[in-house]
């Protein structure tokens, strides 16, 4: 653990430097497992800053979009192997900085290699069609250009995984990026950049500004050089980011909550639904926009299924995320640890029955920290704030239903759309939620949360612009399509 006085300062990235912000402000990072361990400062930048960044990635965009896509791919495969060698770094970095465990840490960082090289390989595949002109001796065909300077706007609970997956298809079709990363994980953000700029990057392709959202968020999003913007966060900054950018006529991708249901139905395995209602709803402390939030299961097994979900529920260590054997680390930040405190109160104002936590953890190893009890409600009915509202914390929802349409009918009641998960063993139950669920992501005897990176990830209703993350589903957003007609 570093004294304050000792704590290194991290800068901006702007036109291949690492440079201080013009106002001279600095933020700590403190760790919320211990907030006594002070991680280091961040930058909080200014517009001049901003406008600095983004005439930088303006000015780098040119040379940047003629390299071959093989050529761009290379930079990416370099930027793969630096983050690799550095995993275990970034990962307790990024433990440090925001809770999640370090094993869970490391997954997400070598889930930041995978994409990369996946989206390495991107630069050589194919970008257009050949289509049949009804001129004989024509030919047609589509090709697609980047946006220009793409600007990124990530949240704290993936601060590797979402900044990659969003840079790397942005770089790879030949926009040019500058982004910023929730000031909450502000160092983490800044080690990524590290591995880019390391690898050699031409200057100006990648920049990185640290600052507060109303300031530097919302100027990138109004900045007339910036062509696209892909954001991942609330569903209140989002719209208003989506209004920003329509209204000046940028294009925009937005991923914004979740409220997503697990339905257990009465033939299914419920050991298997038990391990992925705790992993889909508790792991990283429930603050994923995929986690599980709702538990609807049929009245025939609902007991036998809560005395589980209680059994296990009781086994879970919860604490600092560096330590051994500590299942579940603290919520990333106070603001969190009182949204979750105050719909732990709400849900049991509102007639829900607590039978799990429901507690801030005090004591030794947790009084410096933003902990809180694995929760669990039992009798929730759909009216109740904590079955419509996203929680982004460890607290489950449990419903009763009486049969598989009720419990379809309950699992599309909230304005969310984003993933679903059914238990059962019966096909005509799987095809039922597979036409019926409203979410982006359905899964069958698998958790709600966790997508692959070769997968279209986005969400329906409120969770998303309704455009699509990740996979080839990417270059939708990153370029647009030139239609092209040759005759000689
Ligand atoms: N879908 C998901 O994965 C996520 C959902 N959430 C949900 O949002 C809730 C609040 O979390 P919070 O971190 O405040 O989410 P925000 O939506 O405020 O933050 C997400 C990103 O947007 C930036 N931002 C904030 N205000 C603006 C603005 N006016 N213009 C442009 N950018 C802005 C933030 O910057 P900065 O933080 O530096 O100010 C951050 O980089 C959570 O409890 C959860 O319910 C949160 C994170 C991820
Ligand atoms: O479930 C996952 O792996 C992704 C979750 C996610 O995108 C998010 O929480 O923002």
């Amino acid at each position: 653990m570093s004294s304050p006085t000792e704590i290194p300062t991290y800068l901006n990235y702007i036109n291949g430097q690492w440079t201080p912000a013009s106002t001279g402000e600095v933020e700590v990072r403190s760790n919320p497992a211990n907030t006594n361990d002070k991680l280091g400062t961040i930058a909080m930048s200014s517009l001049d800053d901003l406008n600095l960044a983004v005439s930088s990635a303006k000015q780098a965009s040119r040379a940047w979009k003629k390299l071959s896509g093989s050529a761009r791919g290379d930079y990416l495969f370099k930027a793969a192997a630096i983050l690799e060698s550095r995993v275990d770094e970034i990962a307790e970095t990024m433990t440090r900085e925001m809770g999640k465990t370090f094993p869970e840490a490391k997954g997400e960082t070598m889930r930041g290699v995978a994409i990369l090289r996946y989206y390495a390989g991107e630069g050589m595949r194919s970008i257009g069609d050949v289509i049949p002109s009804t001129d004989s001796e024509a030919l047609m065909l589509t090709t697609r250009v980047p946006l220009g300077v793409v600007g990124v706007i990530t949240p704290w609970n993936f601060p590797v995984a979402i900044p990659i997956w969003k840079m790397a298809p942005a770089l790879i079709y030949g926009n040019t990026v500058v982004i910023k990363p929730a000031a909450e994980t502000g160092i983490t953000g800044a080690k990524v950049i590290e591995c880019f700029a390391a690898a050699g990057f031409p200057v100006g392709v990648v920049n990185l500004i640290n600052g507060s959202g109303p300031v530097i968020g919302q100027g990138l999003v109004e900045h007339p050089d910036v062509h696209g913007i892909t954001f991942t966060g609330s569903g209140a900054v989002g719209k208003r980011i989506g209004q920003w950018a329509l209204a000046r006529g940028a294009k925009y991708q937005l991923e914004m909550g979740g409220k997503n249901p697990v339905i257990v139905t009465a033939d299914a395995n419920l050991d298997l639904a038990v391990e992925a209602t705790i992993s889909g709803g508790l792991r990283s402390t429930g603050q994923k926009c995929t986690a599980t939030s709702r538990v609807i299961v049929q009245s025939e097994v609902y007991e036998a299924f809560q005395d589980k979900l209680l059994q296990k529920v009781q086994q879970i260590t919860v604490g600092d995320g560096m330590k051994d054997g500590i299942w579940m680390g603290p919520c990333a930040n106070e603001n969190q640890l009182n949204k979750v405190l105050s719909y732990i109160e709400k849900a049991k104002s509102e007639g829900g029955k607590l039978v799990a936590g429901g507690n801030r953890l005090q004591g030794e190893g947790y009084d410096q920290g933003y902990f809180v009890q694995p929760t669990v409600f039992s009798d929730v009915t759909t009216e109740m704030t904590i079955a419509q509202e996203e929680i982004f914390g460890p607290v489950l929802a449990l419903m009763k239903v009486d049969s598989v349409e009720e419990a379809l009918a309950l699992a599309n009641d909230v304005e969310y759309g984003l993933s679903a998960s059914i238990f059962t063993t019966r096909i005509d139950h799987m095809l039922s939620f597979i036409n019926e669920m409203e979410a982006g992501l359905v899964r069958i005897n698998a958790e709600s949360a966790g997508v692959e990176l070769q997968a279209p990830f986005g969400g329906m209703k409120q969770s998303s612009s309704h455009s699509r993350e990740q996979g080839r589903a990417a270059i939708e957003f990153y370029t647009s399509i030139k239609t092209v007609f040759i005759k000689s």
